[in-house]
C-alpha cells in the first residue's frame, strides 16, 4: 500500500532539485517580486553579470509605497526611489510589472490569485513575510529574504530546510456571522505567536473547507504572525471554482480540467500523518478583537483586557496596555476607536468589502470617527466593488474611498495612523509603531471594523444584524 502523504509532503518532493544535509535546494514556479524587497536583488544580478532566468515565472507589482490617495504624488523620496527603481530594474530585466497606474496592480498577495498565477501545487516566493497568502490554494507559499530573491531570480531555486508539518485542526462550525478573522486571531490567540514556529501548518476541518477562497486567504495570510513557515490549505472544489477562467490558468475546458484533478489529487491523503497536531472548537470563537501588540494579545469583543494579577503580573502585558492607553480589566466595547482602515492583503478583496458594506449601508460614520479609509487590494478589485456600489456606500457613510495598495496596514507611505490614534484595522499586524508612530493598532474582520466606525467603539457585529439581541 503507498503511504498517505499530506499536501505539503506532496508539492515538497515534486520541488525537491539537489539534497545536501537538512537543506533543499526547491524549484520555484511562482516568483511574486515588490519594489522594497527587491532593489539589491536586482543590483547583486547587475553586479554578477546575471541574467533573470524565468522572466516567464516572475511578476512585479508595486503595493507598500503607492499613495491611495492622488496617485501621482509620491511625497517620500525612499518610496519614489524604490517604485522608480523596481520600473527601471523591470525594464532591464524583462521582467513584467504591474506598476501603480497598470489595471492589473494590487497588494502582491491580492494579485496572484486573482490573475490565477497562484495555483495549488505550485512553490510560490515573494520577497515578503505572507506570501502563506497563497496556501490558501494548496500551493506552497514562502516569504524569502532580499539575498533569496536575488538567488530566485537568477536559479529559479532557494534553499530551504526541511520542514515539519502541523495539523490545525478546526473541529466543528462556525457559528452564524463568525468570520474567517475571528478564527484565526482565536487560533493565535489560543496557540500563541509561535506555535507555528519551523512548521508548515495545514488548516483542516469542515470549517475551514466551508470558507470561500478569500476567507482560506485570511486565515493563512496570518500563518506568519504565528510563526510558521507556510500555512496552506488542500485544494478542494472551492478552489477549483475560483480559478476557473482566471488569465493564467489552462483556458480550453479540457485542459483546466485536466488541471483541475491534478490540483485535487493534491488533497491530504485519508490517514496522513503530521508531526504535530492542534485543535481548536470553530463553535466557540466569537468576534474578535486584539487589545496588544501582538496578535495573539486578543479577546472576544465581550471580554476585557487582562487583569495584571491574573497574568502573574507579565511585564509585557503592562507595556502593551501602556503603550495601548487601555485599562487593566477594561471591556473590549468601552474602547472608543478615532480611525477606521479596511484594507491589507488579510482583508481586502471584495468579499471583505461586502461583508463590510452590508454593516455600513444606509448609516454614517460615529463622531468619534477623524478617518475611515477603504482601500481595495488591487485595481481589479476596486473596479468589481465600483461596479457593485460599494463605494457609493462608504462615501455615503462617510468613509473615504482610495486607491489600491497596501496603505495604512504599514507606516511605509502617506497613510499613517497618527500617535495615539486608535484604529480599529482588518490588517494583520498590531505591534508597537506598525501603523505610525505611536498608533494604536486593534485588528478585527472587515464587519467589525464597520460596526466600530458606525458605535465610534467595539461592539459585537451580530447585535447589527440582528444574529443577537
Ligand atoms: C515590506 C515587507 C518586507 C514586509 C513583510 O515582509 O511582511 C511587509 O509586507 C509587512 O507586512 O511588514
Ligand atoms: S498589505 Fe500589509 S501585510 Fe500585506 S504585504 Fe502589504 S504591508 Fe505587508
Amino acid at each position: 500500500m503507498v503511504k498517505p502523504k499530506t499536501v505539503i509532503e506532496k508539492i515538497w518532493e515534486k520541488h525537491v532539485v539537489h539534497k545536501e544535509g537538512d537543506q533543499n535546494l526547491l524549484y520555484i514556479d511562482l516568483h511574486l517580486v515588490h519594489e522594497v524587497t527587491s532593489p539589491q536583488a536586482f543590483e547583486g544580478l547587475r553586479l554578477n553579470n546575471r541574467k533573470v532566468r524565468r522572466t516567464d515565472l516572475t511578476f512585479a507589482t508595486m503595493d507598500h509605497n503607492v499613495p491611495t490617495y492622488k496617485r501621482h504624488e509620491v511625497r517620500d523620496a525612499t518610496s519614489k526611489k524604490q517604485m522608480d527603481t523596481l520600473q527601471q530594474n523591470c525594464q532591464e530585466f524583462g521582467v513584467s510589472l504591474a506598476d501603480m497606474y497598470h489595471p492589473d496592480q494590487g497588494i502582491v498577495h491580492v494579485i496572484g490569485p486573482e490573475l490565477g498565477l497562484t495555483q495549488p501545487g505550485k512553490t510560490i516566493v515573494c520577497g515578503d513575510s505572507h506570501t502563506s497568502t497563497h496556501g490558501a490554494f494548496g500551493a506552497l507559499g514562502f516569504g524569502i529574504g532580499t539575498s533569496e530573491v536575488e538567488h530566485v531570480l537568477a536559479t529559479q531555486t532557494v534553499w530551504q530546510g526541511t520542514p515539519k508539518t502541523l495539523n490545525l485542526k478546526v473541529v466543528g462550525d462556525l457559528r452564524p456571522g463568525i468570520t474567517a478573522k475571528d478564527l484565526m486571531l482565536a487560533i493565535i490567540a489560543k496557540f500563541g505567536v509561535g506555535f507555528g514556529t519551523g512548521y508548515i501548518v495545514e488548516y483542516t476541518g469542515k470549517a475551514i473547507h466551508d470558507l470561500p477562497m478569500e476567507g482560506r486567504m485570511t486565515i493563512c495570510n496570518m500563518s506568519i504572525e504565528a510563526g510558521a513557515r507556510a500555512g496552506l490549505i488542500s485544494p478542494d472544489e472551492t478552489t477549483v471554482e475560483f480559478l476557473r477562467g482566471r488569465r493564467h490558468v489552462p483556458q480550453k475546458t479540457a485542459d483546466f480540467e485536466k488541471a483541475a484533478a491534478e490540483w485535487l489529487s493534491l488533497a491530504t491523503d485519508e490517514g496522513a500523518e503530521y508531526d504535530e497536531t492542534l485543535v481548536i472548537n470553530a463553535a466557540e470563537v466569537e468576534p474578535q478583537v486584539t487589545w496588544g501588540t501582538n496578535p495573539a494579545m486578543c479577546v472576544p469583543v465581550s471580554g476585557c483586557t487582562p487583569r495584571l494579577e491574573d497574568v502573574n503580573y507579565d511585564p509585557n502585558v503592562k507595556r502593551a496596555l501602556e503603550y495601548m492607553g487601555l485599562e487593566e480589566g477594561q471591556p473590549i466595547e468601552s474602547i472608543e476607536v478615532d480611525h477606521i482602515f479596511i484594507g491589507s492583503c488579510t482583508n481586502s478583496r471584495v468579499r471583505d468589502l461586502r461583508n463590510a458594506a452590508e454593516i455600513v449601508k444606509g448609516k454614517k460614520l460615529h463622531s468619534n470617527i477623524k478617518k475611515a479609509i477603504v482601500v481595495p487590494g488591487s485595481f481589479t478589485v476596486k473596479m468589481q466593488a465600483e461596479k457593485e456600489g460599494l463605494d457609493q456606500i462608504f462615501i455615503d457613510a462617510g468613509f473615504e474611498w482610495r486607491n489600491s495598495g497596501c496603505s495604512a496596514c504599514l507606516g511605509m507611505n502617506d497613510d499613517v495612523i497618527p500617535s495615539g490614534g486608535r484604529c480599529a484595522s482588518t490588517s494583520n499586524r498590531n505591534f508597537e509603531g506598525r501603523q505610525g508612530n505611536g498608533a494604536r493598532t486593534h485588528l478585527v474582520s472587515p464587519e467589525m471594523a464597520a460596526a466600530a466606525a458606525i458605535h465610534g467603539h467595539f461592539i459585537d457585529v451580530r447585535q447589527l444584524t440582528g444574529i443577537l439581541n
